[in-house]
């Protein structure tokens, strides 16, 4: 497929997700349709489409339209490059550009890619660093590995993966984190990968997973482990014993064969079950959230997000909060975290639970931003006297 072509293909997808359809879903749908395209333009199209979707209100403005089309040509406007040259009309170019189009001019004052309703939050949340934390969701997220330090050191894991074609660098973010400098397509097809060398997980979700102290002999329990990222990466580095659950346990299919990769072991609890294995001593709680922190990874969700989704979410976290404490043990650590920068779901959340229940008190608590170089996340231990 031509430059153009690609472009055009991306409108036609944007189409859809603007009006409600998941970007994921019709770039799957849109290939079956196309069974012509290769991966190379796969891979182009969806970078347009997800490009498009980070930066949707800055794009839509510099294309003067909210429409697929609007998108494309202010990604075009963005990188400064000449919309006419590709708005050709020929071959399977998108439509030569309307005299409106060609003359539109775009005000000099970008809006925030952000919903207007989040920006208040986003500011007291983020301060002096809200303006760098907005801009860098507009950018695609790094691609990190985590090593299994049970399998391989770092360097072994990266001489590995440089055999494979696949260049990283280390990351400070956390022991075990590589950067994918080069060929992140080729890593879950790799060898480092099928052995359970690496796995793939964002650097600030492994620093959040360095700071839960696990002991050795310890029994640790994931209240929302969906696939498992956390339990996998405390399992490589204790002989715990570790216990999975969520409440839609569907969402932990993946997690056998996962452990299985890494050469760890983690028993999966039926909901009615988890209450009778406790307590723990440690109990982590990953809740769900608004993902505020993941944005460059999931931008569909920064334009779905509502107050009523965001309340929703934070009555959600409080009772999974107050159902983790009673799971326990004396003396245990009670784990809460987020991808999220919002304090509505973080810090709110922490004071919340220790109003309620006095007898607890925060040991530690951390605040990740895409500045460090992962996702945003945070994280607070917690502790009853
Ligand atoms: C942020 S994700 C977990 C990610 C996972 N810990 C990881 O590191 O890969 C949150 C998970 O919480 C689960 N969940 C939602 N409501 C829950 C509830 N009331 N109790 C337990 N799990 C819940 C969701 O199904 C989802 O899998």
């Amino acid at each position: 497929m031509t430059p153009a072509a690609r472009i055009a293909a991306a409108i036609e997808i944007l189409d859809a997700v603007l009006a409600g359809q998941a970007a994921e879903q019709q770039l799957t749908s849109w290939a079956r349709r196309n069974r012509f395209a290769g991966s190379g333009d796969r891979a182009a199209i969806r970078d347009h489409v997800f490009g498009a979707m980070r930066c949707r209100r800055s794009f839509a403005t510099l294309g003067g339209a909210k429409t697929g089309r609007g998108l494309m040509l202010g990604a075009l406007r963005d990188t400064g490059a000449n919309p006419s040259e590709v708005f050709t009309g020929e071959g399977y170019a998108p439509a030569k550009l309307t005299p409106e189009e060609a003359a539109f001019q775009p005000p000099d004052d970008l809006p925030t890619d952000l919903p207007d309703w989040v920006l208040p939050q986003w500011n007291a949340a983020l301060g002096d660093r809200a303006d760098a934390v907005a801009e860098a969701m507009r950018h695609r997220a790094p691609v990190f590995l985590r090593v299994n330090l049970r399998k391989a050191s770092r360097a072994q894991a990266a001489a590995a993966l440089h055999e494979e074609g696949i260049e990283t660098v280390t990351h400070p973010l956390s022991s075990t984190a590589l950067q994918v400098t080069s060929n992140p397509r080729r890593v879950q097809n790799s060898g480092p990968f099928r052995d359970g060398l690496v796995e793939l997980q964002d650097a600030a979700s492994q620093a959040i997973s360095d700071l839960i102290p696990v002991e050795q002999k310890g029994r640790v329990l994931d209240y929302c482990a969906g696939g498992g990222g956390k339990s996998l990466a405390l399992a490589a580095r204790t002989d715990a014993r570790f216990y999975a659950h969520d409440a839609d346990p569907r969402r932990m299919k993946d997690l056998p064969g996962r452990a299985k990769r890494a050469g760890v072991r983690v028993n999966i609890l039926q909901p009615d079950r988890v209450a009778g294995e406790g307590p723990f001593d440690v109990v982590l709680c990953d809740v769900p959230c608004s993902g505020s922190g993941a944005w460059r990874r999931s931008p569909e969700g920064k334009w779905s997000l509502t107050p009523q989704r965001l309340a929703e979410l934070q009555a959600i976290q409080f009772d999974i909060l107050q159902t983790c404490a009673g799971l326990v043990a004396p003396g245990g650590v009670l784990a809460y975290a987020t991808c999220s920068v919002l304090q509505a779901e973080n810090a709110d959340q922490i004071s919340r639970f220790t109003s309620a229940n006095p007898n607890w008190r925060v040991s530690k608590t951390r605040q990740l931003t895409p500045l460090d170089g992962g996702d945003g996340f945070f994280v607070a231990l917690l502790q009853a006297d």
